[in-house]
């Protein structure tokens, strides 16, 4: 084990991302006290060092505090770490803000886009507790399942403040969990949306037999639509490539653990969105993120019609097929048209 790096953490969410970052975490700090929306969770944790509803086979090290008292966890902690599904990260962030260190530095791991405000994660955070500075999000391919086991994965920490950036990864880095550091906020946030409505589009596909060539499509020309979005919100152009972007979105399309493509494919065999997320006690962030991230496009003035697709199937009662017939009705034209400028609407 590596030096101390922090005495003190606090976790926010006890969801799979806030279980197993919480093993994590404990490698390099002293004590990580991992608040629970649920006192009988945070009893089992205590109990059988094991979070009953999410990764249970996963023992949790003894470094790990669980507790449903939100002072109790945030007493004395050094940074703050969010891991909320979006729905929830604006009610939780008022609820911690009167117990949180002023100068702690903030990681939020939520992936989406605020329904209604169409504001990103950071953003919510900086406005509930105060100072966008210390307010980082961390990004990438790391399945919670994989991750927990030891599995050899890579996010990428953006920043505004390489400070702050900089006491975050020490936190997080390890042999098996590579911490790269970016300033581009907006960037690794929109594609950590975004990608998610992907990997729904995909899932879709598959659970209609679509072969690997078809998912290749809708991987690069959603990785497309990140990067008009990205762009237009003004962030690097580089980022969708990078783990947040790419990296993130190979992974989510094409993995038994991501919600957003299991529940693609469920949803062509005809389970909703309640019954899927009832059923696996876990959230399906892309859902939500196709209403949030089509309005903003369309405010935008960017195209991005996987997601227009996503979103109108979801929640407008498009069938499927017309949805498919919809995109292929699209005239291909240039492939990187509407990247750079952000008043072009097409393709
Ligand atoms: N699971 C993963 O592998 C990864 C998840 N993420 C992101 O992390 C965020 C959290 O997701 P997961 O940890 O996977 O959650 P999850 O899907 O495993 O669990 C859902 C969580 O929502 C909580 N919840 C339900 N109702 C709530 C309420 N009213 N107020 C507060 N919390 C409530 C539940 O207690 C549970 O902790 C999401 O934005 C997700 O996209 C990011 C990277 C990896
Ligand atoms: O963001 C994730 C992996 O990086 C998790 O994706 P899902 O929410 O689709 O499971």
């Amino acid at each position: 084990m590596s030096a101390q790096v922090a005495r003190r953490v606090a976790v926010i969410g006890s969801g799979s991302w806030g279980t197993a970052l919480s093993g994590l975490l404990a490698e390099q700090v002293g004590e990580v006290r991992l608040w629970c929306r649920s006192a009988r969770v945070a009893e089992a944790i205590g109990a059988t060092r094991r979070n009953p509803r999410h990764l249970t086979d996963y023992e949790l090290p003894s470094g790990v505090h669980a507790t449903a008292d939100a002072a109790e966890a945030l007493e004395g902690a050094e940074a703050v770490i969010l891991a909320l599904p979006s729905s929830y990260l604006r009610d939780a962030c008022r609820m911690i803000s009167p117990l949180v260190d002023a100068k702690a530095p903030v990681l939020v791991l939520t992936k989406g886009v605020e329904r209604g405000t169409n504001e990103l994660m950071a953003d919510v955070a900086a406005t509930e507790l105060g100072g966008a500075w210390r307010v980082a999000v961390l990004s990438g391919p790391n399945h919670a399942e994989e991750v927990c086991l030891g599995k050899l994965a890579a996010a990428v920490l953006a920043a505004r403040d390489a400070d702050v950036a900089e006491r975050l990864r020490a936190l997080l880095v390890s042999p098996s969990f590579r911490v790269y550091v970016s300033e581009d906020v907006v960037g690794v946030e929109v594609c950590g949306a975004v990608k998610n409505v992907i990997a729904i589009a995909c899932g879709v596909a598959a659970g209609l037999g679509a072969g690997d060539n078809t998912l290749a499509v809708l991987m690069t020309r959603g990785l497309a639509e990140i990067g008009r979005v990205a762009a237009a919100l003004g962030s690097d152009p580089l980022t969708p490539m990078g783990l947040a972007g790419m990296g993130d979105l190979v992974a989510t399309c094409t993995s038994e653990h991501s919600r957003n493509r299991t529940f693609g494919e469920a949803l062509v065999a005809g389970e909703t969105l309640a019954a899927y997320e009832e059923r696996t006690g876990m959230v399906v962030e892309g859902a939500r993120a196709a209403q949030s991230v089509l309005a903003l496009a369309r405010g935008l003035r960017v195209a991005a019609p996987i997601t227009e697709a996503v979103n109108a199937v979801l929640h407008e009662g498009l069938p499927v097929a017309d949805a498919i017939d919809g995109l292929l009705g699209r005239r291909p034209g240039e492939e990187f048209y509407g990247m750079a400028f952000q008043d072009k609407e097409n393709h």
